[in-house]
């Protein structure tokens, strides 16, 4: 089967961006892995299957699989991505885009300047909704890890997310707390590691080590678990310049109960087509 697909990245998060509209397209976490090769495949951090919506309210549905072939719930970079998507392949005509995902949905308002503002709905703090264990709600988590303790907050944007608070991204133990982080028992559905460095109420710098496809340019939903994180420790104010490796997000966040806003860049890099 060929397949036409467009490679995007956002910040330099990558995506395969594949429309199951217009062609028939059966993915397997083994095929996934094999298309996420970055030597003998496409190469990306996510794959991306924009497909029509199942309910009538909604404009499309998009499917988000991890390198490691995993499906999952949200995606903040690849919901701009998506959204550049649909309007540079003339599959919308729109400016709001209503989306469908696994979380829930997602709004996406497309900017000048290849910006798009998304709508990333409202995070979720109770620990058994991450889902992350814990007898009680609370800010930061004590989380031991190879004898250490870790104050750690958990956030959920759709996705999990763990965020702790460092001096130095640039010195921070991404590689090897990374990965315990991300598989540690107290996260049943595993995690995206947030190392946060606040530079004062109104930037961050972010690093982030995600679920299923290790530390990434960039992580839309791990700037807005930061953020909120960074609120609730009373760290931050409402609007936040987050700076990743691959570039800044602005993140807005008035605080519990109410919405993010995520704004940035989408850009596409190339067209192809790959015998599935
Ligand atoms: N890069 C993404 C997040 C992708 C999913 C994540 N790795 C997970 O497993 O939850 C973003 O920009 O939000």
């Amino acid at each position: 089967m060929l397949v036409r697909f467009t490679k995007m990245h956002g910040l330099g998060n990558d995506f395969m961006v594949i429309d199951a509209l217009s062609q028939r397209v059966r993915l397997t976490p083994k095929i996934v892995r094999k298309l996420a090769d970055r030597h003998t495949g496409i190469g990306f951090d996510q794959l991306l299957l924009v497909e029509p919506p199942s309910r009538p309210d909604m404009d499309f549905r998009y499917r988000i699989y991890n390198a490691d072939g995993s499906e999952v719930e949200h995606c903040g970079n690849g919901a701009r991505c998506f959204g550049r998507f649909v309007r540079e392949r003339r599959l919308t005509v729109k400016d709001e885009i209503h989306v469908e995902t696994a979380r829930g949905q997602a709004i996406l308002y497309l900017l000048p300047d290849r910006q798009v503002d998304v709508d990333m709905g409202v995070p979720e703090l109770r620990p058994a909704e991450v889902p992350f264990s814990a007898e009680q709600q609370a800010v930061v988590y004590p989380v031991e890890v190879d004898g250490e303790t870790i104050e750690l907050s958990v956030v959920s944007m759709g996705n999990p997310h763990g965020v702790l608070l460092v001096d130095d991204v640039d010195t921070a133990a991404v590689e090897t707390l990374g990965p315990a982080l991300e598989a540690h028992p107290r996260f049943p559905k595993k995690a995206n590691i947030g190392f946060m460095q606040v530079i004062n109420r109104g930037e961050i710098r972010l690093r982030v080590y995600e679920r299923g496809a290790g530390e990434t340019l960039a992580c839309g939903t791990g700037a807005c678990a930061a953020v909120v994180a960074g609120r609730l420790r009373g760290l931050l104010d409402e609007e936040v310049l987050v700076h990743l490796p691959g570039g800044e997000l602005r993140i807005r966040w008035p605080g519990e109960g109410s919405s993010l806003r995520m704004t940035g860049p989408a850009a596409t890099v190339y067209e192809g087509q790959i015998y599935l």
